[in-house]
């Protein structure tokens, strides 16, 4: 199979070495973690243009300015908020295709925030679906893993052997349940409305022909991914899990572990995961009316094990010691409030992106852990120090 990242621009071609024509892409969410990440790829390695749809650009500056970038004219920001933003359907009709990654997407938000949740992952996102089926225009949406919720080997006894059979916990796309808590558990309001809007992007496929792609990320994670609290983010502010414990080491704090730290989670490079959804765009006739997993099964760590991992890489790329103590466990209501609730375990099925595709992810936890925290070090070490100098007002 040839691969489309390894050629030069000018001569991409296809899995099935088809030319690929240069697309207009309509990219919602572009200022986020897994959108300035795509943008640079689609700007440094193919000739598509993308109209950069957000609130914030921080994240994607360097690729706007200055003008004598090698992708100047490609790239143009469009701020706007598409609650609200009559803009929407134009640049949509202007596009060969959608790509909508925005969302609420932080898990303090869930059970916090669950109005504000439904309404960015479910309310907010039907104008696209619906712009899209009604101009004939292709989409790719993000929904997550989260839309798995709970496996089925979780229900089983403490004791059963049957927990060690991958039937109890390896997610399908194709089959797998989607398993949330009670509604007093505000926690699944983003996965219960991640999990509609896919199926009725799937409805729209299914009744009106959409062309669609849905995507399900596993737990990508790497630079720019959230915010640092008291940095480039509210003080109180709680990002997700990476940057939670990047800023726990940045100021030498020990790091939370929810409930013990015993959830598990496969983590997976984002420049691995950014080559998959190039593979989708390129390869519309083997994405379209798929939903793909894409993770790294070989990746899977408890939170605990996350925990002991970054100490010692965090300790070898800045020279510093590890904290005296080096984890804390926090309860969940402690640190999330009333409602959060937690996906036990998250091992992706990869047979459909394998199959169409021919996608598979290459950088092990250690190694993506290490360039990672090198950029946040040296992203956010000298600024947290000088925050930490400031006087606390009295
Ligand atoms: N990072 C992951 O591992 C992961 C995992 C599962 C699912 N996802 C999904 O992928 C998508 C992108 O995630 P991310 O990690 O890049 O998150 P992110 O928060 O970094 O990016 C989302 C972007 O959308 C923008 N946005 C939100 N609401 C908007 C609105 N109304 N109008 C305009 N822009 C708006 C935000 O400003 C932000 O820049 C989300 O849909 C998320 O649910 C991500
Ligand atoms: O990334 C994904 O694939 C999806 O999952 C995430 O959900 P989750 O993995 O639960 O969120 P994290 O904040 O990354 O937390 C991972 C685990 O670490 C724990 N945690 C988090 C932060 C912390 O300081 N300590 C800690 O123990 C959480 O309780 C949870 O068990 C988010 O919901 C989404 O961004 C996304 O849809």
């Amino acid at each position: 199979m040839a691969s489309s990242a390894s050629v030069g621009a000018s001569a991409r071609v296809d899995l099935d070495g088809n030319p690929i024509k240069p697309l207009t892409i309509c990219m919602i969410g572009a200022g986020g973690f897994i959108g300035s990440h795509l943008c640079e790829k689609l700007m440094s390695e193919t000739q598509h243009k993308v109209l950069a749809l957000d609130v914030y650009n921080d994240k994607i500056k360097h690729l706007l300015e200055p003008d004598n970038l090698p992708w100047h004219g490609r790239i143009t920001f469009h701020r706007l908020n598409i609650k609200h933003d009559s803009r929407l359907e134009g640049l949509i009709k202007m596009s060969d295709l959608t790509i909508n990654l925005a969302a609420i997407c932080t898990p303090a938000d869930y059970n916090t925030r669950p109005l504000d949740t439904i309404y960015s992952n479910f309310i907010d996102a039907l104008p696209v679906v619906k712009y899209c089926s009604e101009n004939n225009k292709r989409l790719i949406h993000f929904s997550t893993c989260e839309v798995y919720g709970k496996t089925i080997g979780s229900f089983l006894p403490k004791d059963s052997p049957l927990r060690q059979d991958p039937a109890y916990y390896v997610l399908k796309e194709d089959e797998s349940p989607c398993i949330f808590g009670s509604i007093e558990k505000q926690r699944w309001s983003y996965a219960c409305a991640k999990q509609l809007i896919e199926r009725l992007i799937y409805a729209e496929g299914a009744e009106n022909g959409m062309e669609f792609t849905i995507v399900r990320p596993f737990n990508w994670i790497g630079p720019r991914m959230d915010f640092i609290p008291g940095v480039d983010g509210p003080s109180e502010g709680v990002p997700r899990v990476l940057a939670c414990f990047s800023n726990n080491l940045l100021r030498g704090q020990p790091l939370k572990l929810v409930d013990g730290g015993q959830s598990q989670r496969t983590f997976v490079y984002i420049k691995d995961a950014i080559e998959a959804v190039t593979l989708m765009i390129e390869n519309p006739a083997r994405a379209n009316g798929h939903i793909f997993n894409v993770g790294n099964p070989n990746n899977e760590v408890t939170v605990r094990q996350l925990a002991e991992m970054m100490i010692k890489v965090y300790s070898k790329v800045s020279g510093e010691q590890p904290p005296e103590t080096p984890t804390i466990d926090v309860s969940s209501k402690e640190f999330y409030g009333e409602g959060y609730d937690d996906s036990d375990k998250r091992i992706p099925d990869m047979t459909t992106i394998n199959r169409q595709l021919g996608w598979n992810p290459k950088t092990s936890l250690w190694d993506l852990l290490e360039s990672t925290l090198t950029y946040q070090h040296r992203t956010y070490a000298e600024a947290i120090k000088k925050v930490i100098a400031k006087p606390v007002a009295s």
